[in-house]
């Protein structure tokens, strides 16, 4: 079992997950092909925080489903440690804002769901999933069902089941919009204290702003459709971060000044 708190899989400047010219196109009844991705390219390091930030509707999602392996790009590739993605897989780990737990299976039953489906003998798989469960701070809800948890007891299974598969790359979109504001800054909280207890590389979608600077290493600034890199920031402030340092605001002021507010 694998639970060291940073690993490394790739050689120093290989990045974990590359696009390379990728352009996307999805055919719309209305208005025909049309493109969502214009030649991206972008290199996420392992075991960084990726914050991919823009407005709504730009492309955010399909870039996740790309990396997913939900979507194929329609030229160009998408990589996994140089190979090319070419489909889901337990390597890349999804969280999904409506949380898309299985409501039939207890909290024990959805995190140890993906190692149970993989063959993984019950005693290993149990120990892996208590392990997560822990660190998400649900200890004592391992027999409850999805439907008695709060919104974000819900989100907490999500994350205890993505880790739970040992992906290389987990992928978030918008994992916190659906919380009250009180609830979305205590994950914000916690998300960074699972974080930096057990390194992985996260790629966090979001549309929120404060949320970008709180949670990132580095935002990708995307811009609308077709969706490319419009601006990188890399984020040095110290964690816990504080939405009232004079820094933080500064660098949120000057990420929304290159943001597209228009569609
Ligand atoms: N499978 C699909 N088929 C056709 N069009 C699609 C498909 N998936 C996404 N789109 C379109 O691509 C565009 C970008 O959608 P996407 O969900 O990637 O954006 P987003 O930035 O994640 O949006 P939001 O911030 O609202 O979640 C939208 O116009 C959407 O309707």
């Amino acid at each position: 079992m694998r639970m060291d708190s940073e690993r490394k899989v790739t050689a120093a400047d290989e990045p974990l997950i590359e696009f390379r010219g990728v352009d996307k196109f999805f055919d719309k009844p209305e208005e025909g092909r049309y493109q969502v991705v214009g030649d991206l390219n972008i290199k996420v390091r392992e075991n960084e925080f990726l914050v991919l930030f823009g407005p709504g509707q730009c492309g955010k999602s399909t870039i996740l489903n790309l990396i997913a392996g939900f979507e194929m790009p329609s030229s160009g590739h998408v990589l996994c440690m140089g190979k090319d993605i070419t489909g889901p897989g337990p390597d890349r780990g999804m969280v999904f804002q409506n949380t898309a737990l299985f409501p039939w299976l207890t909290v024990m039953g959805n995190v140890e769901y993906g190692p149970k489906v993989r063959g993984i003998k019950k005693e290993e798989r149990r120990q892996r999933a208590q392990h997560y469960i822990n660190l998400v701070g649900l200890q004592g809800f391992e027999n409850s069902f999805p439907v008695k948890l709060s919104g974000g007891m819900q989100q907490r299974v999500g994350i205890a089941r993505a880790y739970c598969n040992e992906p290389l790359v987990m992928l978030l979109d918008e994992p916190f919009g659906h919380l009250d504001a009180q609830t979305r800054y205590l994950m914000q909280d916690e998300l960074t204290r699972i974080w930096q207890a057990e390194k992985r590389t996260v790629i966090f979608v979001t549309n929120n702003i404060e949320e970008a600077v709180y949670l990132a290493d580095r935002i990708l600034v995307l811009r609308n459709c077709p969706t490319g890199v419009k601006a990188e920031y890399e984020i040095n402030l110290p964690r816990p971060r504080n939405y009232t340092d004079p820094e933080f605001l500064r660098l949120r002021r000057e990420i929304d000044s290159v943001v597209d507010h228009t569609l």
